[in-house]
């Protein structure tokens, strides 16, 4: 596989928004095509894909107490003391599910200055083979704080169904039918779901030495990233074509949408899989909950024909089979 950082299309200087009402109430009307309103959604969500990776996203539907509320639980949970955190501590024994504390995290090499949980979608023992081994097991749910594990899933089922609808309109953006990626590549997509915590960092307690990175610089691997980030800190960015980096404040009631690296593969290159990273400077304490929506964990991808017909007729990149490339990735996070 031949993932390359390529430069993106037009440089932006600041991220785009995108009000996809009008998908989110039309996803599934046969008229889809002929709608205005989504006309315009789709030509946005294109122009955002192709220059920046990634974009915030208004009218998505998902209400702001549900944002809120798990943004809540995470923060209760990460102010726990640590004896109680790490009843729930990921290793090679959990399927790489559960608790890592500050700096057992790596991006590139280096520590990440994140406390972190890993849930992924829950599959059968011995259903993808080798390929499936490093993650299978069960979920940790934390049994405090006692709401945890309902609010997360109820947000989990959230970034699902939304997740499906922008695909849908990207489906779309491509030139391809609305459903392009509900049949081999994502009928029945894997997510994961990793919750944040980002200390504030400062020579006192001794993060100084990491240059303060929250989550080094990377991009996402699977489809599309949703991201619910703290409304109060700045701390997340995209790097542009100039090799700037941009910063990607918190905007109220936003998502932020990611693009990852097979939705680039897909479209052989016409979308970028946007680089960026996290600093906490702030006196803050940060947390996100971020969800990754992804294809099938054993589809094969490779560039839709609509997207090498596009761009010269030959294919750049891939192909990968997604899981392979998750498991290689989630191998190089962690020193067990
Ligand atoms: O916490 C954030 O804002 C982003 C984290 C991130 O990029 C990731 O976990 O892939
Ligand atoms: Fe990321």
């Amino acid at each position: 596989m031949n993932i390359q950082i390529n430069s993106l299309a037009t440089d932006f200087n600041s991220i785009p928004i995108i009000d996809i009402s009008p998908l989110v109430e039309k996803f599934d009307d046969a008229n889809i095509h002929r709608d205005a309103g989504v006309c315009e959604v789709v030509t946005q969500l294109d122009k955002a894909c192709r220059e920046a990776g990634l974009f915030y996203l208004k009218g998505h539907g998902i209400p702001d107490s549900v944002l809120k509320e798990a943004r809540d639980v995470i923060h209760e949970f990460f102010h726990m003391p640590l004896e109680e955190k790490i009843k729930i501590k990921l290793s090679m024994t959990t399927g790489c599910r559960g608790y890592q504390e500050v700096e057992e995290n790596f991006t590139k090499g280096l520590p990440d200055v994140q406390e972190a949980i890993d849930f992924y979608k829950e599959f059968a023992y011995g259903m993808y083979g080798d390929m499936g081994k490093l993650l299978e097991g069960p979920n940790l749910w934390p049994s405090n704080p006692q709401n945890f594990e309902e609010v997360l899933k109820q947000y989990i089922d959230h970034c699902t169904v939304l997740s499906r609808k922008i695909m849908r309109g990207i489906a779309l953006a491509l030139g391809g039918s609305v459903d392009e990626f509900e049949g081999h590549i994502a009928s029945n997509p894997f997510w994961v779901m990793r919750l944040i915590g980002y200390p504030m960092v400062s020579k006192q307690n001794g993060h100084a030495h990491t240059q303060s990175i929250g989550c080094g610089a990377h991009t996402d691997y699977g489809l599309l990233t949703l991201l619910n980030q703290d409304e109060s800190i700045s701390a997340l960015e995209v790097m542009n074509k100039s090799g700037e980096w941009i910063s990607v404040p918190p905007i109220h009631g936003t998502s932020i949408c990611i693009i990852g690296d097979m939705l680039k593969i897909l479209s052989n290159g016409l979308y970028e899989a946007a680089l960026h990273r996290v600093i906490n400077v702030s006196q803050q304490y940060r947390v996100s909950a971020v969800y990754f929506y992804e294809p099938n964990y054993d589809a094969t991808i490779e560039p839709l024909d609509i997207c090498v017909q596009k761009t010269g007729g030959i294919k750049k990149l891939g192909p990968a089979i997604y899981g392979e490339h998750l498991v290689s990735k989630v191998r190089n996070t962690f020193r067990f």
